[in-house]
């Protein structure tokens, strides 16, 4: 069903232009095996459909840390215009293919001694993303199997609703015991020494309220998954004492997904992200559009409105001496960090 305020707030402007390495091959096999349906430039997103639950699965795909390329913001934008022409599809879950990341955010490799052709380019195509995923027909559900910072988070606030793994002992690849992960959520822009634009900052408002917002906005707080629960930024928080998904779910994933899931975070997150995709997708889906259009068509249009001058600030920002020094630092501390284990 096609919703004529939304489609025509979000159409295009004319600015719009391996495994992880610590996890075997096969761990992944299950999502590797959607590309079969729909799948994007380099299968940097891999997607499915099930046309009799109304429901799809679109699942970043780009290793090590799913973090925001130009590339992955186009074919997150391009796998979900491909979902939201088919009228039988109500519901999407967005997943990670990696089983400890959602997505890092913005890759900042994008924004370090940027191309000036390019930054431009990339920050359209992040803006391109929130606005195809908050104002989407579409009713999105995040599953958040894995850490979520930055654009990781708008991402997950740009959805409709929001599940996250609780952390657990012993998470399993291949029936091999691994050491168990406590993911994070936040806008930590700030820790980079950066600030997360108006319209990113915004949202983390009409998600969590004011002042909670303006603290962890100072602060770039990352919040474990009980805190993101009592925050209000996720709706939802899942572990494997808390949650057992009912037979019928077990096998409607099944039929949705043709291997199964080895990762234990990755497989509750995603059975609980299809209970509710299904939930979403019996309700009407013009009673369900007209009513994400009261929250969400005001803010949308405003962001549309300052899209231009926002680039023209990104960009300007971005290219100042100290805001690449510390974006430097920021980096190298990273990659230390990531060599040292
Ligand atoms: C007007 C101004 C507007 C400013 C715009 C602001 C908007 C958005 C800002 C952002 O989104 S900036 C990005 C913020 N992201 C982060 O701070 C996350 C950084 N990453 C991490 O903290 C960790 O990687 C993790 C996500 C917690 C995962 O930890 P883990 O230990 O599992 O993995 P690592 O070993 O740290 O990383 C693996 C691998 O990925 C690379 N990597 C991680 N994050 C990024 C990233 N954001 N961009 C590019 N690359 C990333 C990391 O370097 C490792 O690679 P190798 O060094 O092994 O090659």
């Amino acid at each position: 069903m096609a919703a004529p305020l939304l489609s025509s707030l979000c159409c295009r402007h004319s600015l719009r232009h391996c495994s992880p390495r610590r996890f075997a091959r096969n761990d992944l096999s299950f999502f590797r095996s959607l590309s079969t349906s729909i799948s994007s430039e380099k299968s940097l997103v891999l997607s499915h459909v099930n046309e009799d639950a109304g429901v799809a699965i679109l699942a970043m795909n780009r290793p090590p840390a799913n973090s925001l390329s130009l590339e992955l913001n186009e074919a997150i934008c391009t796998s979900l215009k491909e979902i939201d022409t088919n009228p039988k599809i109500q519901s999407v879950i967005l997943a990670s293919t990696n089983p400890t990341i959602f997505s890092a955010g913005l890759d900042v490799t994008e924004l370090i001694s940027p191309d000036d052709q390019r930054l431009p380019k990339f920050w359209n195509s992040l803006q391109q993303v929130y606005i195809d995923l908050y104002g989407s027909r579409l009713a999105i559900i995040a599953a958040i199997q894995g850490h979520a910072p930055a654009a990781g988070c708008m991402l997950a606030m740009a959805c409709d609703y929001r599940i996250m793994y609780g952390g657990g002992e012993g998470s399993t690849v291949d029936g091999r015991k691994r050491k168990s992960h406590i993911p994070t959520i936040g806008l930590n822009e700030t820790q980079l020494g950066i600030a997360a634009p108006p319209w990113m900052g915004q949202l983390l408002v009409r998600t969590i309220g004011f002042r909670p917002a303006e603290r962890a906005l100072a602060l770039g707080t990352l919040f474990p998954p009980m805190e993101a629960l009592i925050e209000g930024l996720v709706d939802d928080v899942i572990t494997e004492e808390s949650f057992s998904p009912s037979a019928d779910t077990i096998h409607a994933l099944e039929k949705l997904l043709p291997d199964p899931i080895r990762n234990q975070a990755l497989s509750l997150v995603m059975q609980k992200a299809f209970q509710e995709a299904e939930l979403y997708a019996k309700i009407s889906p013009q009673a369900r559009v007209a009513s994400k259009l009261v929250t969400r068509s005001e803010s949308l249009k405003d962001m549309i409105a300052s899209r231009e001058a926002d680039t023209e600030y990104f960009c300007s920002f971005i290219c100042q001496d100290t805001v690449q020094k510390n974006l430097k630092k920021y980096v190298e501390a990273l990659k230390k960090k990531s060599k040292s284990k």
